[in-house]
């Protein structure tokens, strides 16, 4: 049996990164607990506060950013945390070589119904500064909180993915992640149709047309509204996750966050062997401006992820 400890050590020879990344595996078993019970204690509800994204606090995400603050304040290595749920950058310890930038509960509108949702983290030197771009991360992960808990996480190889056990284990059950590069497997939030670009717009219909249309295949449409949960089924068995810029959001930059959501997925899935653009630019180029700055996200399967550029860039 592998396990997190055994993978950290193989991976890495600077135990202080594997002490990082521990401490984030260790609030996610914390968090785990927490989600098991929601619905007994009560959680599931709204915390009666807004974010400096202007969005409903559910209790459950204060709760899951406490946790997290609680396991990266006791360690030492940590200097700065950055979250969703966290209007400014929290100094932690003075000598510390690491920031941490996180979504502590990532899909928290699925709470309420039982559905997947996850924590995502990505892990920076301290010498960088807040404002690093995606490549300058030195590991990334989430925990997906669904039927079982995986942990999914990279360091600079490959992406793995460990299940926790019953005594509270995280055991290795995909050495090597590796998303196929073709998929007939879309998710977007097709509600959002009218904001849509031209580009998306034509990805879309295109692949709905199926074999009869220009794209001679069959696609089928998945969202679940968690991008926890959409990013592991693509980890998994391939296919394309798309919240890209539209007119709504144009104003904003996007929906999805850029040091939380967008970069520590997009490393895990190139990683994996999957692509990551906004469209127009690989994710992880994009220049960071704000610590809670919006971006747009595409996701997954290299050939679908080459077919949208396509549209992109006509
Ligand atoms: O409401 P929509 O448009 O379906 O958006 C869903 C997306 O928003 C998110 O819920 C945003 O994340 P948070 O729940 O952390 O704010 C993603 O998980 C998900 O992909
Ligand atoms: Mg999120
Ligand atoms: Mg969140």
């Amino acid at each position: 049996m592998t396990t997190l400890p055994d993978w950290l050590s193989a991976e890495t020879d600077d135990a202080a990164l594997a002490s990082a990344i521990a401490s984030m595996a260790a609030a996610g078993v914390d968090i785990a607990a927490e989600l098991r019970q929601a619905p007994i204690s009560g959680h599931t509800g709204l915390a009666g506060a807004t974010n400096v994204q202007g969005e409903a606090q559910k209790a459950l995400d204060v709760i899951s950013n406490d946790i997290v603050l609680k396991h990266l304040e006791a360690n030492s290595v940590i200097s700065i945390l950055i979250s969703e749920e966290l209007d400014e950058a929290v100094d932690l310890a003075s000598e510390g070589r690491f920031i941490i930038a996180t979504d502590p509960l990532d899909g928290s509108s699925n709470l309420d119904v039982n559905v997947t949702v996850g924590t995502i983290f990505s892990v920076l030197p301290a010498e960088g500064g807040l404002l690093q771009k995606g490549t300058a991360q030195l590991a990334a992960g989430y925990v997906a909180y669904g039927p079982a808990t995986s942990l999914v996480v990279r360091i600079t190889g490959k992406t793995s993915v460990f299940t926790l056990d019953e005594s509270g284990t995280w055991q290795l059950t995909v050495d090597t992640a590796a998303i196929p590069t073709a998929s007939g497997e879309f998710a977007i939030n097709t509600a959002r149709e009218r904001f849509w670009d031209a580009a998306t717009t034509a990805y879309v219909s295109e692949s709905v047309a199926g074999e009869t249309g220009p794209a001679g295949k069959r696609y089928n449409m998945r969202w679940v509204g968690s991008m926890v949960a959409d990013i592991h089924r693509i980890l998994m068995r391939g296919g394309i996750f798309l919240y890209p810029l539209d007119s709504e959001t144009q104003s904003k930059g996007g929906r999805l966050r850029l040091l939380y959501e967008a970069n520590p997925m997009a490393w895990l899935v190139e990683g994996a062997g999957g692509r990551s653009t906004t469209g127009t630019q690989s994710i992880l180029d994009v220049e960071a401006t704000g610590i809670h700055q919006r971006i747009p996200v595409i996701l997954g399967s290299a050939d679908e992820v080459a077919r949208i550029e396509g549209f992109y860039a006509r």
